[in-house]
């Protein structure tokens, strides 16, 4: 489902994701984890056409992201076919970014409503499916400044499954949250990883990572340092990086 192969990214100078080489098949979970900075939601953004890679192939579902690719050459995707596989993604941030001035059940609709068009009651009675699926039937009407950060990132979530992606991005989604709320998001995501959804999800919850995820990659400095099922990392890592990092987190 997502593939990097050799993938760099550059800002300038500043070379961020070194020759990353990694897969997710489809129906797997993947976390991520590495140092601040080492370039984890570099890489998120760049699957979710947020940025685009300097070098190297990326692809989701075997569209080339960024890129696509004629007589052999490679040219940059126009914004519109970007647009076009960015709509099969979904995406939830750290901040739950739900806009303040509509209600949960608004927050859900509106992406489907504006994007696909889709008549109004269709829209309302999906958004109430999916309100009940993150355990917020009742919150429908409640605004984000309502909702506790717990309740808001499950909105946050809804609104991204609104759009019925084939790939889920979790970019530190519980590290916003004060302690007692991480458990009801993570116990959400965990329901979408049993229902056979893709996620890469970047995240210190290793104990998130050992019971759900498939597989687990730690970077560093855009390094892919080390990888394998969590259990065998998590338990036994191999290289001094991932033991230093891992000695702090776990
Ligand atoms: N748009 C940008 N322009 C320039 N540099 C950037 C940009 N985005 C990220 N960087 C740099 O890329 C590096 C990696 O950042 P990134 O946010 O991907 O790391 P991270 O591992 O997700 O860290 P954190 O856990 O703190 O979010 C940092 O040095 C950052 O300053």
């Amino acid at each position: 489902m997502v593939l990097a192969e050799m993938v760099s990214k550059s800002f300038g100078s500043n070379e961020v994701l070194k020759s990353i080489s990694l897969e997710v098949k489809r129906g797997e979970v993947m976390c991520l984890v590495g140092p601040s900075g080492s370039g984890k939601s570099t890489f998120l953004r760049c699957i979710n056409h947020l940025e685009v890679v300097s070098a190297g192939r990326l692809s989701v579902d075997g569209d080339l992201v960024g890129y696509r690719e004629a007589n052999g050459k490679l040219y940059e995707l126009a914004p519109r076919e970007a647009a076009r596989q960015r709509r099969d993604i979904g995406m939830v941030f750290q901040r739950f970014n739900l806009f303040p001035h509509m209600t949960a059940l608004a927050n859900i609709m509106e992406a489907p409503q504006r994007v696909k068009g889709l008549p109004k009651a269709q829209v309302e009675k999906s958004a109430r499916e999916l309100l009940a699926r993150v355990g917020l039937a009742d919150r429908a009407d409640y605004y984000p400044a309502h909702l506790s950060g717990g309740q808001q990132q499950r909105v946050a979530i809804a609104r991204a499954l609104a759009m019925e992606p084939k790939l889920m991005l979790f970019d530190e989604p519980t590290s916003a949250l004060d302690p007692e709320l991480v458990g009801e998001v993570l116990d959400v995501m965990q329901g979408l990883a049993a229902s056979g959804m893709t996620m890469i999800v970047v995240t210190h919850e290793m104990g998130f990572a050992r019971e759900v995820a498939d597989s687990l990659v730690f970077m560093d400095a855009g390094v892919v340092v080390e990888s394998g099922h969590p259990d065998a990392v998590l338990s036994n890592p191999q290289h001094g990086r991932t033991q230093a990092f891992l000695s702090k987190v776990l």
